[in-house]
């Protein structure tokens, strides 16, 4: 994982902004007109009134490597903004509709990849005529395919996503879905998309323009000066060199700013969800004033609303989730499928999907200098070096969390590399794979993730997780993809590693209430966005103190079987929930006050909370 940050984008952001406000200002700026020839000092060096020396009819060099960037670098914008515009709309079209709608879009637009790149745009020149309007056009039918595959891909793995089905399933228009649902998932890669065509964009303009098929002369453009340049190039070698000098130099800087960029959006791909950059870029209330606690524990959630996009405007998918863990401390957070957990993990990692926005709370973190920090309202940047040192994840899917090119030891080395770990990275790769439990650690770290079995492979990535001593550990759902048997090895391991690190604090994401027994001190039970009740773990199966917890308990498979009955019913939607108790059109206790108000989350006992207005009857 690479360690790059808002940071890392200055350098390489100030000098494009540079080269952009140039060219914007050029017509401002005190330069000799572009095209005023003076054949008299013709092929003249630099000197002080020409800085960069005059061409082949005496015209003034920097003033036309300005001007040209004005020309290099409008044509290159709009003929992307073109390519990102069509080639987006024809890659959702076709990875939403799939079938003959696939065939007419993205099938007929990989068509024109077939076709080398100069060949079409002479075609193009040829039908239409030179100049810097069939430049865009055509340099716009090159690159649009581009974006159509990158937008089809990503729309294909988002349309799988359960809130995509939700929608459609609502029956909410499909025009709403693609602008509110899909476009804001997969914008990230289209972003990086649309920098990495702006650069090949003014090669290729260069390129076509040296060909005579691009801008026409006298007009300045970098393409034009080599082409004009080249005959010279004996007497005068520097009129070569400064538009090759622009060109390279605009392309690295935009093609590093790109590099950055696709770090900074696409930190570690699918298994994380959407980065928090975007996230970043929402108006979050101020803290409350108050400022920190003085004692907050290790983790202190308050308050945490998250709210999506939906066709009845913005919804609240987590409502007002507070809970508090100590150092040492597991708390399991559990549920159905939809209850916001997940949402409450990543949003403690900073790493909530684009479309989820926090619109009020406070993640109050001690870190291991002591210092207590609000991780919703931290930068970027300093969120990135909390994450992998101070917290970890542990995700469902081992085998998607693991890149399969990578060795295992290479992979694990990195997470200490990345915190600065550069001694003994070897032996202490080959250390943490034996405390998790691998039988030949030296012939682990050698092999490749597919050579290994899945419980090994979650073992791998636990053994990332706590490389750099995390004071929390966030693990969502870890044991789901794996078969009953190894499922109790990694509790087992879990448990046992949570008393190896002693300080270390654990969050322990799962929707199957019997996993958590073994492991937790205190659950927290959610449903639909809400926390519905908190209890010590032994409290909370003796004596359950709200009807979605004991219907939790009771659909267990590990109870006896005259027990287990299935919860009837499903999770509200976001956009649909009901007025009064949210699971009250579910329970099986819901009296006619359940459903006119909401109740509030009270405290029943020390460390008890339970959101039902009838838990002493539960009693
Ligand atoms: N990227 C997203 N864009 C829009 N809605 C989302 C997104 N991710 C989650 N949601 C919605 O937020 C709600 C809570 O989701 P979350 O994944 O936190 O639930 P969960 O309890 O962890 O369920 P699961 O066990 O299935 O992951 C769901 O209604 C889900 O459809």
């Amino acid at each position: 994982m690479r360690r790059l940050s808002i940071r890392a984008l200055a350098a390489p952001g100030i000098l494009a902004a540079i080269i952009v406000l140039a060219a914007i200002a050029a017509p401002l700026l005190p330069l000799t007109d572009p095209v005023r020839q003076d054949v008299a000092n013709r092929l003249t060096g630099p000197s002080f009134t020409h800085w960069l020396g005059q061409d082949e009819y005496g015209r003034d060099v920097l003033s036309r490597i300005v001007w040209g960037a004005r020309v290099s670098l409008s044509v290159a914008f709009a003929a992307a903004a073109m390519a990102a515009a069509g080639g987006t709309l024809l890659g959702i079209l076709g990875g939403y509709f799939r079938g003959v709608v696939e065939l007419v879009t993205v099938r007929v637009a990989e068509v024109v990849l077939c076709f080398p790149p100069l060949l079409l745009a002479l075609l193009v020149v040829t039908l239409m005529g030179p100049g810097a309007g069939t430049l865009v056009f055509s340099l716009a039918i090159l690159f649009a395919p581009g974006f159509a595959r990158v937008a089809y891909a990503e729309t294909l793995s988002a349309r799988s996503l359960d809130y995509v089905t939700a929608q459609e399933a609502l029956g909410a228009r499909t025009r709403r879905i693609l602008a509110r649902t899909l476009l804001p998932n997969i914008a990230p890669p289209l972003l990086v998309q649309f920098s990495l065509t702006v650069a090949s964009a003014m090669v290729l303009e260069s390129g076509l323009s040296f060909l005579g098929l691009g801008v026409v002369p006298p007009s300045p453009s970098w393409g034009l000066m080599i082409r004009g340049a080249r005959a010279s190039m004996e007497q005068a070698p520097l009129l070569l060199f400064w538009p090759c000098l622009a060109l390279t130099g605009t392309v690295l800087v935009l093609n590093l700013l790109c590099d950055r960029l696709r770090d900074l959006l696409d930190p570690r791909g699918k298994a994380a969800g959407r980065p928090g950059f975007l996230r970043r870029l929402v108006a979050l209330p101020a803290a409350p004033v108050g400022a920190l606690p003085a004692a907050p524990g290790l983790l202190t959630v308050e308050g945490l609303t998250l709210e999506i996009p939906s066709r009845a405007g913005q919804v609240q998918v987590v409502r007002d989730v507070g809970f508090s863990l100590a150092p040492g401390e597991t708390l399991a957070i559990v549920g159905e499928s939809g209850s916001g957990k997940t949402l409450t993990g990543l949003a403690v990692m900073g790493l909530l999907p684009s479309a989820v926005k926090p619109v009020a709370g406070r993640i109050l973190f001690t870190g291991r200098d002591g210092q207590v920090r609000d991780l919703l309202r931290m930068p970027e940047t300093d969120m990135r070096a909390l994450r992998g040192r101070d917290l970890a994840m542990i995700f469902q899917d081992p085998s998607s969390s693991l890149n399969p090119l990578l060795r295992i030891g290479a992979q694990v080395g990195e997470s200490l590399r990345a915190h600065g770990v550069t001694q003994g990275v070897k032996a202490r790769v080959v250390a943490l794979l034996r405390q998790v439990g691998l039988p030949d650690p030296e012939r682990a770290a050698d092999a490749y993730p597919h050579e290994v079995s899945g419980g090994q492979r979650q073992r791998v990535m636990i053994a990332a997780a706590i490389a750099n001593h995390p004071r929390l550990l966030l693990a969502d759902e870890p044991t789901t993809a794996l078969d009953v048997t190894v499922q109790a090895q990694i509790l087992g391991l879990l448990a046992e590693l949570r008393r190896a690190e002693g300080a270390m604090g654990m969050v322990f994401v799962t929707h199957n209430l019997a996993v958590v027994s073994d492991i937790a001190d205190r659950v927290l039970v959610m449903y639909a966005g809400e926390v519905v009740e908190e209890a010590p773990v032994t409290d909370i199966f003796a004596a359950p103190r709200h009807p979605y917890t004991a219907a939790l308990i009771a659909s267990m498979p590990e109870g006896e079987a005259e027990r287990l009955s299935a919860i009837p019913g499903a999770v509200p939607q976001p956009w649909a929930m009901p007025t009064g108790c949210r699971f009250a059109p579910r329970c099986v206790m819901a009296a006619e006050a359940c459903r006119t108000a909401a109740p509030a989350l009270v405290e029943i006992a020390s460390g008890r909370h339970s959101r039902c207005l009838r838990w002493e009857e539960m009693a």
